[in-house]
């Protein structure tokens, strides 16, 4: 890898006090360089997000060298554009580093650094969390601590960041500033009627007489020094009732707002977070940005393409993409966008919904197709499975796809909105299992568990693209009822994927190799890794059987009442929690049936699980399909005996 070099100023700065010897006439400097290593390192290693980060360079530069961090609690929404809070904040040299396995996460993280305030990756937290550390230091006697919340106007689209404002403007005297980074986009371009709202107080002439109104007071606070707080009391209580509070949101909701601000100018923020110290209460700063600021291929590209670009050319914006030699089988999310457009063309009952995600779960592809029947629904997760439940009732067929560790938010919406009511919902569950480099925060770990313990719910996950397409197929006929079928983030195995659909019974496995001696029982993608295993595994003499269960709910009794009678050693494979999952609903069947094989459950253990590729972290947990053959031996250890000393380090078995 290449030794970064960071720039002149910032090279010296292991933390934030370092920042803080500058001139304020030096932050612009500081700023470009902090930038500029963004983008060497991010161009170079690739695998992070980028656009974000650029967009609040001078933010992060303003607030750390205003703010007395850590003791000052600064709180980054999603945390995905933390990368130059990461550099400056002792984190420089390890930034290569960034989301690769060992090396540093991609989003604050509490363990990670004192500076990393709260752990986040799920959006919209900041204002709860901030406004729980406010309170926190109220009660603990230390009110001159700040509190700052950064949140884009994408995560401000949550219920979540509605609460915790709804809260904050009844504390009023907790000390919480939150900042929103309003750059009018989300991953892809921002929705809503709050976006619409935004732009107005940006462009209106309401907007621009508060903002007067706002800043004469600013400009009085700065000038009577100490007593600020006093006579921002006094002017805030002239300004009630005032123009400012009946045509802003935010104040109607007891938020001090000022703005909007340009984001980029590093000294006037500066200058303006320091007046905003001295103000109590709850208060909003809007901040105008542009997502992938100062990279002039960002800026003037497609914003949505450089969230997360991998390795690009930083001279010429060239995305670096590596062209397969041979046909390459399709990302399961590509099967699900064109799938779901086939079967919208022949169903017009059916419907697709996305909070916030077109482009990563490919439903992109049905909004451009058919815009009167597809939603993205902004980041909000608890709306989207009530607002398909509400258009079950009306007899359409909802797909709702929700990443798997997204959909953690909307659980109670999944049972009380959708299952109770036995309404003909289909979740399909992007990112099941390992997501790779974003972690723990965002590995589809629970889905299995979480859903199989809802009445009514069928619970799926297709082995391949063409399982994929026959759940789709199955999902959407009458009367289903709540039908949930996950699946991992990338590629699946077929390319020729896009096979005639048909139905598969509700609760029916396939048996895919026959064998004698042990049977391995896999759900989803990692019926793969239990093939090539196999394979590997004949030539070393043993005889597996391998069964596709294809639904962990409602079971196959009759497969398993075979499995059972034929096997005393069972493996179960799946790429989502020990604890609750198919393995665990196996158990359950054998001991109610009374049946004593022998087995071994691979899945997630009851840990979280940190960045990695899919395939490092598939490893470490031990079902990769080392980790397969490896389980096979320990089960049958008589096939040590025809292994050769290099087969038995490959598989660390002996
Ligand atoms: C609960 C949840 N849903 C969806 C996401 C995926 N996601 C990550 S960043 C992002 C966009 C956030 O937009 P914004 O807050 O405006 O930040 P920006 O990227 O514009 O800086 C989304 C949808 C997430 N992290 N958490
Ligand atoms: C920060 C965040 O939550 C998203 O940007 C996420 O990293 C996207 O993941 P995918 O790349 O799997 O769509
Ligand atoms: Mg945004």
């Amino acid at each position: 890898m290449t030794n970064f070099k960071p720039g002149l100023l910032l090279k010296d700065i292991n933390t934030p006090a370092d920042l803080r010897k500058l001139t304020e006439e030096q932050l612009p400097q500081v700023s470009d360089e902090v930038r500029q290593y963004i983008i060497d390192v991010v161009s170079e290693i690739g695998n992070s997000h980028f656009g974000a980060s650029l967009g609040v360079v001078e933010l992060t530069v303003a607030l750390h060298y205003v703010f007395d961090t850590p003791n000052d609690q600064l709180v980054w929404d999603v945390g995905h554009q933390a990368y130059g809070h990461k550099i400056l904040t002792g984190r420089r040299d390890n930034f290569p580093t960034n989301r690769t396995k060992g090396g540093i996460s991609g989003f604050p993280k509490r363990s990670e650094s004192e500076y990393d305030t709260f752990g986040v990756g799920h959006s919209s937290t900041s204002i709860s969390g901030a406004l729980g550390m406010a309170v926190a230091n109220r009660y603990k006697g230390l009110p001159d601590r700040q509190h700052i919340a950064v949140i884009g106007d994408g995560a401000m689209t949550a219920g979540l960041a509605f609460e915790g404002m709804n809260h904050a403007g009844f504390e009023k005297d907790a000390n919480l500033l939150v900042i929103l980074n309003d750059n009018c986009m989300s991953i892809d371009p921002n929705v809503g009627a709050l976006r619409d709202y935004l732009t107005d107080i940006t462009t209106s002439h309401t907007y621009n007489k508060v903002k007067d109104e706002v800043w004469t007071m600013l400009e009085k606070v700065s000038k009577f020094g100490p007593d600020a707080r006093s006579v921002v009391s006094k002017v805030s209580s002239a300004l009630k009732g005032s123009l400012l509070k009946q045509s802003n949101m935010f104040e109607s909701l007891n938020f001090r707002y000022f703005g909007p601000v340009d984001g980029h100018d590093v000294i006037g923020l500066s200058k303006v977070l320091n007046d905003l110290k001295d103000i109590p209460g709850p208060k909003i700063l809007h901040c105008l940005t542009k997502k992938g600021k100062g990279f002039k291929y960002s800026e003037e590209g497609n914003p949505t393409q450089w969230h997360a670009p991998g390795v690009f050319n930083k001279e010429t914006g060239e995305i670096v993409k590596i062209v397969p030699s041979s046909p390459q089988p399709p990302k399961y999310q590509e099967v699900f966008g064109h799938t779901i457009v086939e079967l919208a063309e022949r169903n017009d009952k059916i419907m697709g919904i996305t909070p916030a995600m077109p482009s990563g779960s490919s439903l992109n592809i049905m909004m451009k197709a058919m815009p009167d029947r597809s939603f993205d629904v902004g980041i909000a997760e608890q709306h989207a499975v009530t607002f398909s439940a509400g258009l079950a009732t009306q007899g359409l067929v909802p797909f709702c796809n929700i990443y798997s560790s997204f959909m953690q938010r909307a659980y109670d919406q999944v049972i009380h909105d959708v299952a109770l009511q036995n309404l003909n919902v289909v979740f399909c569950l992007d990112r099941a299992g390992f997501a790779g480099a974003d972690g723990a925060t965002h590995h589809g770990a629970y889905d299995i568990a979480y859903m199989r313990s809802i009445p009514n719910m069928i619970v799926a996950a297709p082995m391949n693209e063409a399982e994929l397409r026959n759940m789709m197929f199955t999902a959407q006929q009458e009367d289903m009822g709540p039908f949930s079928i996950r699946y991992p983030r990338g590629k699946g195995v077929m390319t020729e994927w896009k096979t005639v659909m048909k139905p598969i019974k509700v609760g029916t496995g396939r048996k895919v190799t026959t064998g004698e001696d042990i049977a391995i029982l896999s759900i989803g993608h990692p019926g793969n890794f239990a093939q090539e295993a196999i394979k590997e595994l004949e030539g070393m003499g043993a005889s597996v059987a391998h069964y596709d269960m294809r639904f962990v709910k409602p079971l196959d009794e009759n497969l398993l009442h075979e499995i059972f009678s034929k096997f005393d050693k069972v493996i179960t494979i799946e790429d989502g929690c020990l604890m609750g999952g198919m393995g665990s609903a196996i158990l359950e069947f054998m001991v109610d049936q009374g049946y004593t094989s022998k087995v071994k459950r691979l899945g997630i253990p009851d840990e979280y699980i940190h960045h990695g590729t899919q395939q490092e972290l598939y490893a470490d947990v031990g079902f990769d399909v080392n980790g397969i053959i490896k389980t096979v031996v320990e089960m049958m250890p008589e096939l040590e005996n025809s292994m050769s000393n290099e087969e038995k380090l490959k598989y660390a078995v002996g």
